[in-house]
Order: C-alpha cells, then structure tokens, then sequence
C-alpha cells in the first residue's frame, strides 16, 4: 500500500476537528437550501408533501454521519487502567460494525473493523476502540486512511508494544453504482510495532479475527 496515505498523523487528525481547511461552517438554512438544490437536480420537486421535511431530515441525518468532526479520539484514549496484573497479552475487539462515507462520491462505506493492541503497563476501557473507530468512521474517508488513523491515534496515545486494525467494508459507490459489484469487500490493514516485526504475533491476530481473506491482503 501506498506509504503516504498510511502516514496522515494524529496531528493532522486533530486540526480535522470542526472544519477541516478551515473553512467557515455554512447555517442549517444553507445546509437545508443545498439539499432543496440537489433534490431538484435529482428531478423531485422540493415543495411536494413528502419531501417538505427532508431537507430539515437530511441536516439532521447528516449530524449523524459526519458527527466525526466534532469530538477527539486522542481525548477517548486517555483515561487508561494500570493495575493489570501484569497482563501483556493481545487484546482485541473483533466485529465492530461501523458505517462511513466515502469523500469521493459520499456513498455509504458499511464495514466492520478488528482492532487490536499489546498493551505495556495500561489498558483503555474496551469501548473506547469502537469509539475511536466510530469517530474517524464519521468523517469523509477513503478506508485506507481510515484504516491509518485508527492505529495511528492507539499507536501514539497508549504507546502499546503494537497494533493491529483490519478493515472489510462495502462500498456504496462501487456496489449501487458505477461498475456494479455488488457483495464485493475492500480489506486494508494496518500494523504497528510487534504485529509488523513479528510474524507469529500477526498470525494470532489474523487467526483470532477468523478471516483467512484478511491475512491473504496483507
Ligand atoms: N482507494 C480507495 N478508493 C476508493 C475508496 N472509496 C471509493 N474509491 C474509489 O475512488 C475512485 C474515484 O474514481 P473517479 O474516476 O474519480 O470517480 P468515478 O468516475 O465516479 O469512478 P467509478 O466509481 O469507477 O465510476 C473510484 O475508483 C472508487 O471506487 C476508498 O476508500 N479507497
Ligand atoms: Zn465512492
């Protein structure tokens, strides 16, 4: 995979937060009027019954789908646990069912993710990896970048021995529409620290999240 789009930092997520470039958030009215424009373009016609409340729907849902931008994934991993006993072994969340858009055609992403990491010393509650997941998931993305953040933001906050996210999801774009593909699934992955170094710490997580097709991607 391309090294470049794996590298985005958890800096870079950061200044992601609100408005991406900068740019000034329009108003709800604005937001509403834009859905009224694209429902013409579709051939509807805004003023009829059902679709009078849409645009307001639409804003709304949008919240939703892209609350993303609004909250901090490095801020949910900080508060960890210590006393561990010493345990050092993986821990993983398997199946964490995410629905995302993509930036190029906003089409629905809809996927599940694998994340795991080896801890050092502290543990997150279990949660915070599906809410991490969930909060770049509800942003514009392309999966690999996705993919990148999520072990990028664990990587660089819990500074664990190393960790692993595996990605399988169906594109909108590509199974709706364009070339038509229905039931493929993209697979990315990405590895930091022993699960890059070490083969068999790799091999127990690819096993432990039952896809051979996963450790065929990597
Ligand atoms: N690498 C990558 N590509 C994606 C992702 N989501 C969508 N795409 C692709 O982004 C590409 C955009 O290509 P364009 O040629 O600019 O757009 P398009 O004319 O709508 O392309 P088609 O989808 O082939 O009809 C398409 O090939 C999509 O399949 C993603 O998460 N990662
Ligand atoms: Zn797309």
């Amino acid at each position: 995979m391309n090294e470049n789009i794996m590298k985005p930092s958890v800096e870079a997520s950061r200044l992601a937060l609100g408005s991406v470039s900068g740019v000034e958030r329009p108003s709800r009215e604005e937001a509403e009027a834009a859905v009224r424009t694209l429902l013409r373009w579709a051939g509807d016609d805004p003023a009829r019954e059902g679709l009078l409340d849409t645009p307001k729907r639409v804003a709304k849902a949008y919240e939703e789908w892209f609350g993303g931008y609004a909250v901090d994934p490095v801020e949910m991993l900080k508060r960890t646990f210590d006393e561990t006993d010493g345990y050092d072994e993986m821990v993983l969340l398997r199946d964490i069912r995410f629905v995302s858009h993509c930036e190029h055609h906003m089409a629905p992403i809809v996927g599940r993710a694998h994340v795991a990491y080896l801890p050092l010393n502290r543990v997150v509650g279990i949660s915070k990896l599906a809410r991490v997941v969930n909060a770049y998931a509800r942003r514009l993305q392309i999966q690999e970048r996705l993919t990148a953040q999520i072990a990028n933001t664990i990587n660089d906050v819990l500074e664990p021995k190393g960790v692993a996210v595996v990605i399988e999801a169906e594109h909108g774009c590509m199974t709706s529409r364009g070339v038509n593909t229905h039931g493929t699934s993209m697979v990315t992955s990405r590895m930091l620290g022993a699960f890059r170094a070490n083969a068999s710490t790799r091999r127990e997580f690819l096993t432990m999240i039952g896809n051979p097709q996963s450790s065929a991607a990597l």
